[in-house]
């Protein structure tokens, strides 16, 4: 079979932890948690968000788009995203395709007081390690991108170390996996990790199959508040939202805007 996007990437992924595994041992990283003040409760606080919660990527280029902004300052990025209400600040770390970095994530960090989110692609356990090393309080596992062994393992990993897990979905299957690994955080991706093509009604599709207490968020695609209002109305709590904010000139105002574009749904879809 012919190697998918998300193959790709992996393949990219892989060739650069193996550079940084050698430059930081597992110890050394263990070491550094150590030092990192604990996670923020990410869970509690999408749950719990005054208006429909909303995730701000920090997001310069995609494999879909090409380069999206010049994000000269991450930081001054995602202190707007703060301003504008966002409940949490996604980072991709991704280099290649996304043109990421792990300095992305410390910089963020440091000018938020609200979780960050390590957006990246990973697929072993010094990646998990490394995002609470660089002060993440969430991470991304997707279930495509593992075997239900390696997504138990790392779930609990994550788990062990107080971070949120975002436990990304695409279809009915990958949504009983996520369950069954204890997804507490699920997030359906709209986007096709094959075809990249966004399909906003997979969301409401895979809603009705997710216990109310599990935090539902809808991944990709919203272009204005009209999708947010969307994607409220099919159950979600909450919004990851990159593209619209980084292209947007006043990506506070447009944060806001999506906070309160829908009454907060907090059991199923009606
Ligand atoms: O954005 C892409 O093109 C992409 C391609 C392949 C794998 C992942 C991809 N994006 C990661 C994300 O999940 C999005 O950055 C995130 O959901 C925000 O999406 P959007 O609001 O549509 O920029």
């Amino acid at each position: 079979m012919a190697p998918t996007v998300l193959d790709d990437i992996i393949v990219g992924v892989r060739s650069d932890l193996a550079e940084r595994e050698v430059r930081v041992t597992r110890d050394e990283l263990r070491a550094r948690i150590a030092d990192v003040p604990p996670a923020l409760d990410a869970a509690s606080a999408l749950r719990d968000a005054p208006g429909l919660a909303v995730i701000a990527e920090v997001k310069r280029s995609s494999p879909s788009k090409g380069a999206l902004a010049t994000i000269a300052d991450p930081a001054a990025l995602a202190t707007s995203y703060e301003a504008g209400g966002a409940t949490a600040v996604s980072v991709l770390t991704e280099r290649h395709r996304f043109g990421g970095s792990l300095t992305d994530l410390a910089a963020v960090r440091d000018a938020v007081r609200i979780p960050v989110l390590r957006k990246d692609f990973v697929v072993e356990a010094y990646q998990v390690d490394e995002a609470r090393a660089w002060g993440a309080d969430i991470v991304l596992l997707i279930v495509a991108a593992l075997t239900q062994e390696r997504l138990v393992a790392l779930h609990e990993q994550a788990t062990a170390l107080g971070m949120t897990v975002l436990v990304e979905v695409h279809d009915e299957e990958e949504t009983r996996r996520a369950l069954d690994a204890g997804a507490r955080v699920l997030g359906v991706n709209a986007r096709d990790l094959k075809t990249l093509q966004v399909h906003r009604d997979v969301f409401a599709r895979l809603r009705p199959l997710v216990p109310d207490d599990v935090v539902t968020i809808a991944e990709s695609g919203v272009r204005d508040v009209e999708d947010v209002r969307a994607y409220a109305a099919a159950g979600a709590r909450g919004v990851l939202v990159g593209e619209a904010l980084v292209t947007h000139g006043d990506p506070a105002a447009t944060v806001g805007e999506f906070t309160r574009a829908a009454p907060v749904t907090t059991g199923g879809p009606r």
